[in-house]
């Protein structure tokens, strides 16, 4: 067996915490072969439910689990963590924005942006899933100047297997057929699930489907699902959720993939997005790093959506700036 690593997940009592800690307890991240230490963080008032959760997590006799810390301080819940999985927040309701959240849950990314500046290695990785989970993770590497930001992710990988399971769905075909997909922008309405460059078994994906169908049911069905999901299960979506977030740390630590996946990024200026935003791009995986996949053409319909995506973004930045300063 290897050297265990260390794996902190905030709002461990959550819904998302309570699907994601069993299946990275379990070796589902980072294989059979690589034990885990799992350092959970809740707030005060919910520690005891985590403890609830750690007893059934010692009840799974996990081979691949190699001790479990409960917190409360994001400093201690953060030491020596090789992966940070930033799950708790507030989730929104029926008829909200992700962006509602924003005033609410920016506080907690600065507390904890701060604790990764005081505590976080060198090769931390960091996954910003509480929302809005792109402007979250701009704040945290924001309150973290002494952490490589390319280091701190959002997820939009539940929105890429979303938009997967509708490509798939409309061709008859499976998933694993499915190439050249990505969600462009925020993870929010104005996302832009983009088909253009898409192939289904190596053919365009748009001889397929019409213009009408991306527009006017493919677009709103990806970048509407979480409130679909709200309005149907009266909370937003879990274990959809676990399963994306687990899948982006599982594919940028140990994935190859020639393949485009979608990860919320600090730009590097590609696509004349403004660096440092942290925007959804297409991405390559492989040797523990991620590379914004470069010289994908851009249509004029894709640009617009890029643009209005990038606005959004730029408003919810300028909406929290005055709360980084204090
Ligand atoms: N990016 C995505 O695709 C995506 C998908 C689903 C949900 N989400 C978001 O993930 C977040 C969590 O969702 P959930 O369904 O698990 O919510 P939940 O309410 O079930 O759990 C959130 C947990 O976070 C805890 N928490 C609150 N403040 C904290 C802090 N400062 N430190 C540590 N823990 C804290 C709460 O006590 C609670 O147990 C929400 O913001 C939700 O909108 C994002
Ligand atoms: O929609 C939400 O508020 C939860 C999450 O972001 C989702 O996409 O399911």
């Amino acid at each position: 067996m290897k050297q265990p690593v260390r794996i902190a997940v905030t709002g461990a009592a959550g819904q998302i915490g309570y699907a994601l800690l069993f299946r990275i307890a379990a070796g589902e991240m980072l294989g059979p072969k690589q034990p885990v230490i799992l350092q959970l963080l809740e707030i005060p008032d919910a520690v005891k439910a985590v403890e609830g959760v750690v007893m059934e997590l010692e009840d799974c006799a996990f081979p691949t689990l190699a001790g479990v810390t409960v917190n409360s301080d994001p400093r201690q819940a953060f030491d020596g963590a090789d992966y940070i999985f930033l799950v708790g927040a507030k989730p929104r309701g029926p008829g909200m924005e992700r962006k509602d959240l924003l005033q609410g849950n920016a506080k907690i990314f600065i507390e904890q942006g701060r604790a990764l500046n005081e505590v976080a290695g060198r090769d931390i990785r960091v996954l910003v899933v509480g929302n809005p989970a792109n402007t979250n993770a701009w704040i945290t590497a924001q309150s973290a100047p002494n952490v490589d930001p390319k280091r701190i992710t959002a997820m939009t990988r539940l929105d890429h297997n979303r938009a997967l399971a509708q490509i798939a769905a409309k061709a008859h075909t499976p998933v694993t057929t499915i190439k050249n997909f990505c969600i462009w922008g925020n993870h929010s309405s104005t996302q832009y699930p983009d088909v253009s460059h898409t192939t289904v078994n190596g053919r365009p994906f748009r001889d397929l489907v019409d213009q009408d169908w991306v527009e006017n049911h493919f677009i709103p069905t990806v970048s509407q699902r979480g409130a679909a999901i709200i309005e149907a299960r009266g909370a937003s979506s879990a274990a959809s959720a676990a399963n994306a977030a687990l899948e982006h740390m599982r594919d940028w630590a140990i994935g190859k993939s020639s393949d485009w996946l979608s990860m919320g990024v600090p730009s590097d200026g590609s696509y004349d997005i403004p660096e440092g935003l942290v925007y959804s791009f297409p991405v390559h995986v492989g040797g523990g790093h991620y590379t914004i996949a470069q010289n994908v053409s851009i249509d004029e319909f894709s640009r617009a959506r890029m643009l209005a995506s990038l606005k959004e973004l730029e408003e919810e930045r300028d909406a929290v700036k005055g709360m980084l300063a204090g």
